[in-house]
């Protein structure tokens, strides 16, 4: 009797210690959502693709486009450790570094200004007024110029592609048809839809890899649109304003021939809420 007692005791002790209680913040930019985890004691189980997912799950968890971890780093401010809603570690998410250095901004561990290191290399950034971070972005060296589009990787791989009626176009269907096409192989690319609206303004629309639907921004597919239109002719302004479905975004950079330094992404970036969910 006290043998099935103790090991009933210890099976049900034993589901109680694997339950964790983990802090979050949500923040978005442009209306490109993410869950931000403080992980500067390395708690987080992050092998745990499932457990990534079912936080960026809308309805089974918090719901977002990707889960972003700020570590520790020895040489900059922080670390930028970025996952899709899929669950899986990514290339560089540029609103979701300008949202972290948002984040980083709250936590206390800058002030207004921040260089980290990140997937695709060292980031300087500043924070502005009414919550507008400023982001380097990598030098772009190559854009690849083809007759319907343009394929460049602005620190995640895009997909850069002119359309009519970008209103009414079928951005989901469209772009998993690229994404998932013979172009990009198993990798894939992030599809970005682009209208011109003047000289120096752009509408685009982008389906993300990884997310595997439209998002409402996507930071690194505004700056690849940005550059891919002053590569190919369609302006030579080198500031330009991008109109996303969740807001307005300016990517300004220097050009040398077909290299692209001194790259920003500029843009709001606002925190939304926080809480603590138990896994
Ligand atoms: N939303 C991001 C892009 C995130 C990475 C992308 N989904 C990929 O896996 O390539 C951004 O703002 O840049």
């Amino acid at each position: 009797m006290i043998n099935i007692s103790l090991i009933i005791c210890s099976y049900f002790c034993s589901i109680n210690v694997k339950k964790m209680q983990i802090e979050f913040y949500k923040y978005q930019g442009t209306g490109n959502d993410f869950v931000m985890i403080d992980n500067r004691t390395n708690f987080f189980p992050k092998e745990d693709i499932k457990l990534i997912e079912r936080l960026c799950n809308r309805r089974f968890g918090i719901g977002a486009d990707g889960l972003i971890l700020l570590e520790n780093d020895t040489e900059t401010d922080f670390r930028m450790v970025y996952y899709n809603s899929d669950g899986n570690q990514s290339s560089m998410c540029g609103n979701g570094g300008r949202c972290l250095v948002a984040f980083a901004n709250q936590l206390g561990v800058i002030k207004d200004e921040a260089t980290f290191i990140a997937t695709d290399g060292l980031h300087h950034a500043s924070v502005g007024d009414d919550a507008i971070i400023s982001l380097q972005m990598i030098d772009v060296d190559e854009v690849q110029k083809k007759d319907a589009y343009t394929f460049l990787d602005t620190g995640s791989p895009h997909h850069v592609q002119i359309v009519d009626d970008l209103e009414h176009y079928n951005v989901k269907e469209n772009g998993a048809a690229i994404r998932y096409g013979q172009l990009y192989g198993e990798k894939g690319s992030n599809v970005n839809f682009v209208k011109k609206v003047d000289d120096g303004t752009f509408s685009l629309r982008t389906y993300e890899r990884g997310v595997e639907d439209e998002t409402l921004a996507c930071g690194t597919g505004a700056t690849a649109v940005a550059i891919a239109m002053n590569a190919i002719g369609e302006t030579d302004k080198t500031s330009i304003n991008l109109n996303v479905e969740g807001g307005k975004l300016v990517v300004s950079f220097d050009k040398l021939g077909d290299h692209f330094t001194n790259v920003f992404l500029t843009g709001p970036a606002k925190f939304v809420f926080k809480g603590t969910i138990e896994i």
